[in-house]
């Protein structure tokens, strides 16, 4: 578990990174075709292995490759802390953070066992030494600055070589900042939005929808810009997030997002560019009564539903093997001409 070395920062301006969240690259079509057309070869009725079939397909037109592979797969924890808690919208207290990424270090975290598990590489990030946003129903969590920092942070530490991207979070406070910018980008008030976290009673959860409703209306017209309510009502784990995802964009690496926390970093790119998680697929439905309603506002379908609340890249580790069976059957099943099976009547079918 190692911290890559940190190329030059790649966006140094709020234009330069508006430029590159809608500039993108789209799937290569062909490779997606000749993925296809192979599939349909294998023993077994056309589409019986279901979305198996599509994931396969999606690895292979982000990767541009026919076989695609899971041979480099990254998980990134990302890890802030929020001016927020101050409000009184978590349990825990801050310290947890730093806690935490102790605990990730030593390897007692669920996410260590699941990357294990995945077979994946495991990188922890600590954005702005765990310096806290500023809170944000007072001001904007970071300045331009701090900002493009974090999001500089996530995009360069993914390795281009990288085969499959699995981002994920650590902070604590960070539902408050995922409600908020979800609002922020897709609309509704803070009840639409708060959720329990990490364990809070009827009482805190009320509480927190009027923390955001309170920031949604400090801020007011200035979130109507998708990068702007990032800044203003995001935070330093959740830029890095989406630094990391429009990375993986450029490098044609396909991503598991994670839960309610790290679909909510991501969502900035899809309000800036409707294709923009293209390249995306949701890992699992988080316990997150919002997450849904944002899941749906984005398009994505969840491939697991396991009632994780967790964070850490949790969902997305779990979901590795779901990917590596996919390719196991698309590479290793035999064909109807290599097994001497006879096929279906097409006038049947
Ligand atoms: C021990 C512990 C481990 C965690 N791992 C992830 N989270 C998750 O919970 C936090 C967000 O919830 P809230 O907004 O309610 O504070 C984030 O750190 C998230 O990653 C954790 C939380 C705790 C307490
Ligand atoms: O779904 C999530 O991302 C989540 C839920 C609860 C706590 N932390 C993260």
């Amino acid at each position: 578990m190692t911290a890559p070395d940190f190329p030059r920062a790649p966006f140094q301006t709020m234009h330069a990174l508006r430029e590159a969240c809608i500039n993108l690259r789209g799937p290569a079509r062909a490779a997606g075709q000749q993925i296809a057309d192979r599939e349909a070869t294998l023993t077994k009725p056309a589409g019986s292995l279901g979305r198996l079939e599509e994931l396969t397909r999606w690895m292979g037109e982000w990767q541009n490759r026919v076989m695609p592979s899971l041979e480099r797969i990254q998980v990134i924890v990302f890890a802030g802390n929020h001016g927020v808690v101050a409000q009184g919208v978590s349990p825990w207290p801050s310290d947890v953070t730093a806690q935490m990424v102790a605990n990730f270090e030593h390897g007692g975290a669920a996410i260590n066992q699941l990357a294990r598990i995945g077979g994946a590489r495991l990188d922890v990030i600590c954005l702005e030494k765990l310096r806290s946003t500023r809170d944000f129903t007072q001001g904007a969590a970071m300045d331009e600055a701090g900002f493009l920092s974090a999001v500089n942070t996530g995009y360069v530490s993914v390795s281009p070589d990288t085969d499959l991207l699995c981002p994920g979070e650590m902070g604590i406070g960070n539902t408050t900042a995922a409600s908020t910018l979800s609002a922020a980008l897709f609309g509704g008030q803070g009840s639409d939005w708060a959720g329990r976290g990490t364990g809070l009673d009827d009482a805190g959860v009320t509480r927190k929808a009027h923390v955001i409703d309170r920031a949604l209306s400090f801020h007011g017209e200035s979130l109507r810009d998708p990068l702007e309510a990032a800044r203003r009502v995001g935070g330093f784990e959740l830029a890095a997030i989406m630094g990391a995802v429009l990375a993986a964009r450029h490098h044609g690496i396909p991503v598991l997002l994670d839960g309610f926390v790290c679909t909510a970093a991501a969502a900035p790119l899809f309000a800036l560019s409707l294709d923009g998680l293209d390249h995306t697929r949701l890992s699992h439905r988080s316990a997150e009564a919002a997450h849904m309603r944002l899941a749906g506002l984005l398009g994505l379908d969840p491939l697991l539903n396991m009632a994780l609340r967790l964070g850490e890249a949790s969902g997305g580790a779990l979901a590795i093997p779901l990917l590596k069976a996919a390719l196991a059957c698309h590479e290793g099943m035999a064909t109807f001409a290599d097994a001497a099976i006879s096929q279906a009547d097409s006038d049947a079918t």
